[in-house]
């Protein structure tokens, strides 16, 4: 059995930093994958799908300026996009083993799997440590329906040679939204299918219907109350099965895209053997995110059960998760507001509370909504839709949420989250000037009391 102080399972953003940072402090440190080191967001999640949506916003600014002075049109080639995605992707994985050689921490390739409540094993080898971090991410959640090996995750259809016609989206959330857009935009027809009643849940609804509308004038269709029930035939040609608010029926499709979810995947961990808790929501973790059954047990990331599934709190929890380990548990997970941000175009922005849970708060909230389609910042570039809703706390002046849809929603979100965090008044952000013109500078009208 070999020894280290720490043991991190998964070379994701959680995994990776927290064995740099426990390994700068001096610890023996072995780190784990089973798939190519480096992580979802770097390889097959954030990044690359950025890229892709780069692309897709090209073509879509360019289709929106044609009869306004722009004479020609952007259009996707699909594998020059592919091939320069890869230029970002392919090299992760040896630049991140090389990375772990040269600062000495010790990996290894497979799966890990807990033997006790301080080792795992990976293939043959037996490693023990006096602290085991669990940062395994999620896995796309297993649907348990006829036909499910048919459908295509988001990582192979960020590898995809070739885009097909017709594509269904099984699921109304971030990656069916994104991917049909860029899919879309590539050439292809596009049918989301959703099984609730809203799609894109934990965003604005009104800023979600304008989107809605946006994304239907595009030709994609989205179909709602409508659950995926199988998916038939051979691929290239399925048969998508869908059970509609009780009614059946069925679409062709020339590919069929998971974005149903993406669960902690807890699968291969035997957590039991090492009496780890767990739930759906991934690894039970208390405010020091350590496991309250097996406290040499920490978990962060994606895999664990707090916080949102997010790059920048994978991160956030990892240095939570080193530094206790490090010095004791001193520091704590606190619910702080979190931005998140839709790639589509335009883009869809939220930070902190929805209307619902400020209504539902008690306070004596103001509801700032508005619909900005035919505002400079939007009309400049013939922006198909854009709005905004801030909820402001009338009593203390200060955030309580904000929702944005439109160019520029993805920064200007993190000057509204640092007003949030840091309790900066409503009155401050009016009265400072932004740069003009910027979605910024449209802060004061917004916030107009
Ligand atoms: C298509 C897509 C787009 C996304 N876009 C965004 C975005 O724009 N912004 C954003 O903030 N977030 C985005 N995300 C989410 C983001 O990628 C994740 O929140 C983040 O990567 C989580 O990091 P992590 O370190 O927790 O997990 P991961 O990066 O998933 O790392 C976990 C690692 O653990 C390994 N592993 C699992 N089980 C075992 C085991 N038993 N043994 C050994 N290794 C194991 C896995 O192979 C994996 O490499 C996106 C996700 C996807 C799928
Ligand atoms: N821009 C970003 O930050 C970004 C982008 C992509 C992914 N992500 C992360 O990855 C996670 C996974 O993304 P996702 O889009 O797969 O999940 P999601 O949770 O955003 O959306 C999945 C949706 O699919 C629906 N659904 C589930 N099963 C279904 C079925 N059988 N038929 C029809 N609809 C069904 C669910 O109701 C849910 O609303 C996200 O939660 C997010 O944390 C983030």
């Amino acid at each position: 059995m070999q020894q280290f102080d720490a043991i991190v399972i998964g070379t994701g953003v959680a995994g990776k930093s927290t064995a740099e940072q426990l390994h700068q402090a001096g610890k023996s440190v072995a780190i784990i994958d089973k798939l190519p080191f480096g992580g979802t967001c770097s390889q097959r999640g954030c990044d690359p799908k950025k890229i892709l949506a780069g692309a897709a916003e090209l073509v879509a600014r360019s289709e929106r300026m044609r009869d306004n002075g722009l004479a020609a049109e952007a259009r996707i080639d699909w594998p020059e996009l592919i091939r320069f995605k890869r230029t970002f992707t392919d090299p992760i994985p040896e630049k991140t083993e090389q990375q772990f050689k040269e600062t000495g921490i010790t990996a290894f390739h497979g799966t890990a799997r807990f033997i006790a409540p301080d080792a795992v094993q990976v293939g043959d080898t037996q490693l023990q440590a006096d602290h085991i971090v669990i940062a395994a991410g999620a896995r796309p959640a297993p649907l348990g329906i006829p036909g499910e090996d048919l459908l295509t995750d988001s990582t192979a259809f960020m590898e995809l040679e070739q885009l097909p016609n017709d594509i269904v989206m099984v699921g109304g959330g971030y990656i069916a939204f994104e991917f049909a857009h860029v899919a879309s935009r590539a050439g292809a027809k596009v049918t989301i299918v959703h099984q609730g009643e809203r799609p894109l849940e934990p965003f604005d609804p009104d800023l979600v219907d304008l989107l809605v509308s946006a994304t239907e004038a595009m030709g994609i269709t989205l179909l709602l109350n409508a659950e995926v029930v199988s998916v038939e035939g051979e691929p290239g040609t399925l048969r998508v099965g869908i059970n509609q608010q009780g009614q059946e029926r069925s679409l062709n499709a020339s590919l069929v895209v998971h974005a149903a979810g993406r669960p902690a995947d807890l699968q291969d961990l035997d957590l039991d053997k090492a009496g780890v808790e767990y739930s759906d929501k991934g690894v039970a973790v208390n405010e020091f995110l350590q496991s309250p059954s097996n406290p040499a047990v920490y978990a962060c990331g994606d895999v664990a059960e707090k916080g949102l599934p997010l790059t920048p709190v994978a991160s956030w929890e990892a240095g939570i998760v080193g530094a206790n380990i490090l010095n004791g548990n001193q520091q704590r997970y606190t619910e702080t507001a979190v931005p998140s941000v839709v790639f589509t175009w335009p883009n869809l922005a939220t930070v902190g509370m929805s209307e619902e849970s400020a209504r539902q708060s008690g306070k004596n909230i103001r509801v700032s909504f508005s619909d900005t389609t035919d505002w400079y910042e939007s009309r400049r570039i013939n922006e198909p839709v854009s709005g905004y809703k801030l909820l402001i706390d009338d009593d203390n002046g200060l955030l309580m949420g904000a929702h944005l849809l439109g160019v520029g929603s993805d920064e200007l979100i993190n000057v509204l989250t640092l007003a949030i965090n840091h309790r900066i008044p409503v009155e401050s952000l009016r009265t400072t000037l932004f740069a003009y013109p910027t979605r910024a500078s449209g802060l004061a009208s917004m916030l107009k009391s």
